[in-house]
């Protein structure tokens, strides 16, 4: 079947369910994903220029496709054969240059470079990320589709994978994305590579991020500093965040004096650069089949506040017996009390604050 995404026309297998089937995969439900890929080659070619892309794990070529008719410089690979041929087909009918190899990416990425390399796999991008960090020259995109590893709720597979504790909270979906960073950046650190991540969001069943690369050893330990740990009380929904490798657990929650459980090494840091979401969403324009939500995405993420953990109004709410109310009310109330407060992209009752869990009770519970 023949789909349109953006300036493009590819041919697709037809898939009863989002990309599982016999044939190549393709998931029409990542247009968004694959629409904000583009806006951030567009901005992130607004520094560097065009140069080098490589679609790692290319399928239908969709993404590949979609990167040539931006004027990038186009390789393909994937290890099935009807993908290269699927890929081939769907450069030429879109009259972009690019070249396909059946090839493993893994033994592509250690023999070649490419400015900007994209993993988007099944699952876990954690077998290709060696080889990523010794490909990729200045920007590396990396989507992870295995939620339940990195949210905690496959616990065990979530400490193989990606080599940190991983524990099921109401904010699950933040943790995800921080312990994907943070095996990203300690898998970068080996090789001396620095990661800054510009653009990250966890949307439905993955999270994306775009991770600015420094190849230093300095920029490398920089990154390591942005690692650290955080302590979670199950009770009272109280958190406390430490950097620093070496955890030191707090112990029993200061609000309620129940154990805490220590969640990491998380990153700590900034999962985007605000400045450079506010150019991706300059970025996204009309032909996109997903440019309302990725304003949407782009605004929510520009604004929402630089802390490690966000909070469910409604979960709060239910957890002390009383009735949510609306969440710019919420928000202001926060804010009235002195606190910094956003909403935040992780879903439309969460709430970014520097208050903890008691001062948010007192702020905004009337
Ligand atoms: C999730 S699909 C890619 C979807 C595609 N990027 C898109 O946006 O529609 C993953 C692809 O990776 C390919 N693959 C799996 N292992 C690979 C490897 N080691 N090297 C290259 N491709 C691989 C699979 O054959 C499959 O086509």
């Amino acid at each position: 079947m023949e789909i349109r995404e953006g300036n493009v026309s590819v041919e697709v297998p037809e898939q009863a369910d989002a990309g599982r089937g016999d044939g190549v995969f393709f998931n029409p439900d990542q247009e968004l994903n694959r629409d904000l890929t583009v806006a951030v080659l567009r901005a992130h070619a607004e520094e560097h220029g065009v140069g080098s892309y490589l679609d790692a794990t290319a399928a239908s070529g969709i993404r590949g496709v979609r990167a040539a008719s931006e004027g990038w410089a186009v390789t393909c690979s994937d290890t099935d054969p009807d993908a290269v041929a699927l890929a081939r087909e769907n450069l030429a009918r879109n009259d972009r240059e690019g070249e396909v190899l059946h090839r493993n990416a893994n033994a592509l990425m250690h023999e070649s470079w490419y400015d900007v390399v994209d993993l988007d796999p099944f699952g876990t991008p954690v077998p290709f990320a060696d080889a990523a960090f010794n490909s990729a020259r200045d920007l590396l995109c990396v989507t992870a589709t295995d939620t339940a590893p990195l949210c905690g709720a496959h616990f065990e597979s979530g400490v193989r994978k990606y080599g940190a504790v991983p524990v099921n909270t109401d904010y699950h979906a933040e943790v995800g994305m921080r312990i994907l960073l943070s095996a990203l950046a300690r898998t970068g650190a080996r090789y001396d590579v620095g990661v800054t991540p510009v653009f990250s969001h966890a949307t439905r069943h993955y999270v994306r991020t775009y991770l600015a690369l420094d190849r230093t050893a300095t920029a490398a330990n920089a990154a390591v500093d942005e690692l650290g740990y955080v302590y979670h009380c199950f009770e009272c929904s109280y958190r406390e965040h430490e950097y620093g490798y070496l955890a030191d657990p707090i112990g029993d929650c200061p609000n309620c004096g129940t154990a805490t459980r220590t969640i990491g090494p998380l990153w700590l840091g900034l999962t985007h650069d605000p400045a450079f979401v506010e150019r991706v969403a300059t970025h996204v324009t009309d032909e996109m089949g997903e440019r309302k939500r990725a304003e949407r995405l782009c605004d929510r993420l520009a604004g929402e506040l630089d802390e490690p953990t966000h909070y469910d109004q409604h979960r709060l709410s239910k957890q002390w017996g009383v009735s949510a109310v609306g969440m710019d009310e919420f928000v202001e109330r926060l804010r009235d009390a002195g606190f910094a407060a956003s909403r935040s992209h992780y879903g439309g009752t969460t709430v970014k604050t520097d208050a903890d869990v008691a001062e948010i009770r007192d702020a905004a519970v009337e």
